[in-house]
Formats: structure tokens, sequence, C-alpha cells
């Protein structure tokens, strides 16, 4: 039985569910400031590379409407505007280094900021600006994802002969926790509302095959150590009673052996110009053994992830390495969980363990990966080419 939208009656302008706690715990985090979407971002309370873009997006307009509204020393001049949003943006984009759709988002206000300065309009004006184009990042996401959903289900489907029942598999959490579900509610906003229907990126693919009556299995790898797939993905899926299977990381290469999976389909923190995409750890081992096993790799993405500035990803691609601790962190529930269980976080290593590896993305390169979806298409590599030409679905 999905239940039903868990929507917080808001006083606030700004919240986002705190998604380290779920899917135990459904607590909305309340947005004030610049700094509290920093830590948001840094910490993981919210996080997906398009998800991310939008609360700095919707925290930046909250900041300089307030301004606005309070006459701040900022709205004194045009240059002071430029001063202020410069250095905000500035801030925000420091938050997490791989995902490339923050700094698409930072770049794209900046952009409009000096539009505005440069047309000569006054600070107010300049301000109202900004906070337009800032909205418009946030809402741009359900319409590109229902494009890219159309894309690359109709394609896969037209790589199977029209075959139903589809099997596949995803890694990581590309629905609309991770994407921008962006409500208005009694005249405030807020990010991510449980319960609506999952668009996202991959996700957001399987979730077309499974209303079009073409999916026949969704597996999802558990994502440690965040366990996106344990905590989210199952979440969303299970709220949409779409059919699902969860599957452990390192189970990827027997499930290949054992079942008929048609497609693999992951999200993206960021695509090279060659087609090279960074992704949550553990997509590369899933594309080699896709590759091994005659597997298409569809990698979904918006065109905001698509960093053309970077000839490729080897190496040019910062790779964050999160804190050593959340490698030897689980968050859950005491066994047995049921509806009403508390959060539990549990250290499954040795107290003062040393030497842990801890990286939240790896890189695919173009040569393993068959096609990348975008909200303007799906791109291929020509025969006997180990790269893309983008050019078409950016
Ligand atoms: C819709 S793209 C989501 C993308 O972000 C995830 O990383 P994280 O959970 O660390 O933000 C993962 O790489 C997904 O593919």
């Amino acid at each position: 039985m999905a239940p039903t939208a868990l929507v917080s009656i808001l006083t606030d302008p700004l919240r986002i569910v705190n998604q380290l706690l779920l899917p135990h715990t459904t607590e909305y985090v309340q947005i004030d400031t610049i700094e509290q979407a920093h830590e948001a971002i840094r910490s993981m309370k919210i996080r997906g590379a398009p998800a991310i873009a939008s609360l700095a997006a919707l925290a930046f307009a909250a900041h300089i409407s307030r301004g606005t509204d309070a006459s701040a020393s900022f709205t004194s001049s045009p240059d002071a505007v430029r001063a202020e949003v410069e250095s905000i943006l500035a801030f925000l984009y420091t938050a997490r280094p791989t995902a490339v759709n923050l700094g698409a988002a930072t770049r794209r206000l900046t952009a409009t900021l000096n539009a505005s300065h440069a047309s000569g309009k006054d600070a107010r004006t300049i301000c109202e600006d900004l906070v337009a184009e800032a909205h418009k990042v946030a809402d741009e996401d359900v319409g590109r994802n229902k494009a890219m959903a159309k894309w690359g289900g109709d394609w896969l489907l037209g790589r199977h002969g029209g075959e139903n029942n589809l099997n596949v598999l995803t890694v990581c959490n590309t629905g609309s926790l991770a994407t921008s579900v962006r409500r208005i509610w009694q005249g405030t906003i807020y990010v991510h509302v449980l319960g609506l229907s999952v668009v996202g990126t991959a996700l957001g693919l399987i979730t077309y095959l499974h209303e079009t009556q073409k999916l026949g299995m969704a597996y999802y790898t558990q994502t440690a150590p965040y366990h996106q797939g344990s905590r989210l993905t199952a979440l969303e899926l299970q709220t949409l009673e779409i059919p699902s299977t969860m599957i452990c990381d390192t189970m990827v290469g027997s499930l290949f052996q054992h079942y008929k999976i048609h497609a693999v389909a992951v999200g993206a923190d960021r695509i090279a110009k060659n087609g090279d995409t960074a992704n949550k750890i553990g997509t590369y081992n899933a594309a080699v053994l896709a590759a091994r096993h005659n597997i298409p790799f569809i990698v979904v993405a918006p065109i905001s992830t698509v960093d053309l500035s970077l000839a490729d990803g080897s190496g040019r691609i910062p790779i964050e390495q999160r804190p050593p601790i959340e490698a030897c962190l689980v968050r859950g529930a005491i066994y047995p969980a049921d509806a009403n269980s508390s959060q539990a976080t549990v250290m499954i290593t040795p107290p003062g363990l040393t030497g842990i590896y801890n990286p939240s993305f790896d890189v695919t390169p173009a040569e393993l990966i068959t096609a990348i979806v975008t909200e303007k298409g799906v791109a291929t590599r020509q025969p006997g080419e180990l790269t893309f030409d983008l050019s078409t679905v950016v």
C-alpha cells in the first residue's frame, strides 16, 4: 500500500527531507541560510547531482529575496549586489566537488548577474532577475526528467525489438530524491515530498518502463557505504509498488551470470566531452561486468551534467573522498524494524580502525558505455569508435 504523500505543513520558506535518516525517519530540515544549505549538501542530508544544484539555487534565491525585503547592505548598488552574489556562489560551489550540476547552476546565475549588471539595471531589478533564474534552475528538473525517461525507455525497447518484461539494473539512487521536486505549500517552498511519483534520471527510465507495462524487474545495488540503494531507491520503488529486487554491491557479476538483464541504467555526476562518466562508486564495476556479459550500459543525465570543458575524464574529474568514518557506519533502525522504528547508527568496524579508502565516485570510460541519454535525446558511439560525439544531445 503506497503511503500517502508525507507533506510537511511548513511555516518556513525552505525545507528539505534529511536523507541521512531515511527510510526510518522522515525529518524535514529548515534551510534559512547559505551556510545551512552548504552544510546540508556537504553532509549529504540532501544528495544527488540535480538536487544539490536545486537546493543551492533555492537557498540563493531565498537569501537574495530576504536581502531585498530587508534592504540589506548588498542592495545599495549594482556593484554591491555583484560582490555579494559572487561571494555566495563561490562558497556554495565548495560544498561537494564531483557533481558538475552545482557548478553549472552557479555559472548560470553568474551569467544572469553579469547580463543584468551590464544592462544598467538597478540593484533591486538585478536581484529580481537572479531570483527568477534561480527558481528556473530548480523547476526545470521535472520536465527534463520525463523527457529523458521516454528517450531512454524507447531507445531500450527499440534495442530489444519491442520485448516486454525488461529487467534493468541500476546503481545508487537516481529517483526524485536525487533530483528536484519543488512544491509550494501554503506559500512556502519545500524540496522533496515523499510519496510523489518518482521521476528522476535512470530511475525515471525504469519508472517509464513500468508505467508502459514493459518492465519485468528493477534490480538495484545497495550502494554502500551511504546505502543510497538500500535506503532511498528501496523506499522510492516500494512507495510506487514497482517490482524490484535489491542486491549487494558484490552480487552484480552473479546476477549477470544467472539472470537475463536487458540493461544497466545509471545516473551521472559529471560527463566529459568524450563521454567518460563520473558516477557513484561501484558504477565502473557494473560497467566492466556489463561489457563482459554484452549488456547495454546506459547513462541517463540532464545536459547540466555534461562538462564540455573536460576533453575526457581521465584524471580531470575531481573525485570526492568522503570521511573514512562514513565507511565504518551504517544508518538504519534496530532490527526488527517497523513503521515506528527510530533511527540508529551502528559502527561495523573495530573502534579506531585506520587505513580506509572511501572515494564517493568512480569514472567509467566511454568505451564501456552504450548510450548517453539527456533531455535532448540519445547518443551512441559510432561503430568502431571508443568515444562519443555528444553534440546532438547537449
Ligand atoms: C540523479 S544523479 C544522482 C547521482 O548522485 C549520486 O551521488 P550522491 O548520492 O553521492 O550525490 C549518484 O552518483 C547518482 O548517480
